[in-house]
């Protein structure tokens, strides 16, 4: 299941981070506006329970989150500005981190890094990457989350092309996947179009 959120303020800061003319410090700071507000919808359907609070005024009962405690998971680069903007808003959640690179030759994922919570198994996952594309790499990621005992997973990106999102709708059915947009294909380098060119390279200044 795929969700766009089309929330014009969402579409708007996709669009000028879209912006080749965009510079690092305005993309990092759309990066993380976005990633909270994807989070905002991808967290909609956490459980709450009623609790006793006491106000100034009287004691009532008001919705508190319960259920399972949440990880999120960062694949990198790229989703560590995703995942270092949501823990804001959901501070008890643990965070777990996946390395990965694209090989520019066969855009097979390559893994290089992996740590995550050891409790992973009893935790709701939000897993994070700017740009789901050939969707290599988070269909590996999720392998590697699975292994670890993971069985609730949702996928955040920012952007989709119709290729990642299949190949994860393949791989991992049960998975959500929770985006700003869906893009209209690959080029013949594995690059999102129109996209918004390499999220890594643009968060951190490396091109
Ligand atoms: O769906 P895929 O075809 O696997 O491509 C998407 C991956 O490519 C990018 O990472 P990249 O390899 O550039 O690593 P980086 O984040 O370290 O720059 C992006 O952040 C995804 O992880
Ligand atoms: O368009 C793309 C595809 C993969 N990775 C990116 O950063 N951008
Ligand atoms: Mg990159």
């Amino acid at each position: 299941m795929v969700t766009v959120v089309t929330h014009p303020l969402v579409q708007h800061k996709l669009s000028v981070m879209r912006d080749v003319h965009t510079g690092v410090k305005e993309f990092r700071e759309l990066a993380s506006e976005v990633s909270l507000l994807l989070a905002y919808e991808a967290m909609r359907d956490l459980e709450v329970t009623q609790e006793e609070v006491t106000t100034p005024i009287t004691t009532a009962e008001f919705p508190m989150l319960s259920g399972k405690k949440l990880a999120l998971v960062a694949i990198l680069r790229a989703g560590l500005i995703m995942t270092d903007s949501i823990v804001q808003l959901v501070p008890a959640a643990k965070v777990g981190h996946i390395g990965l690179y694209r090989d520019p030759e066969t855009l097979g994922p390559v893994a290089y890094y992996n740590k995550l919570p050891t409790d992973i198994a009893e935790r709701r996952v939000f897993l994070t990457d700017p740009m789901l594309a050939t969707g290599g790499s988070a269909s590996a990621a999720i392998a590697s989350l699975k292994a670890a005992g993971a069985t609730s997973i949702k996928l955040m990106c920012i952007l989709a092309a119709p290729e990642g999102v299949a190949v994860i709708e393949r791989d991992h059915p049960d998975v959500e996947i929770v985006v700003a947009a869906l893009d209209s294909h690959l080029n013949d380098h594995g690059y999102i179009v129109p996209g918004l060119g390499d999220a890594g390279d643009r968060i951190y200044g490396t091109k």
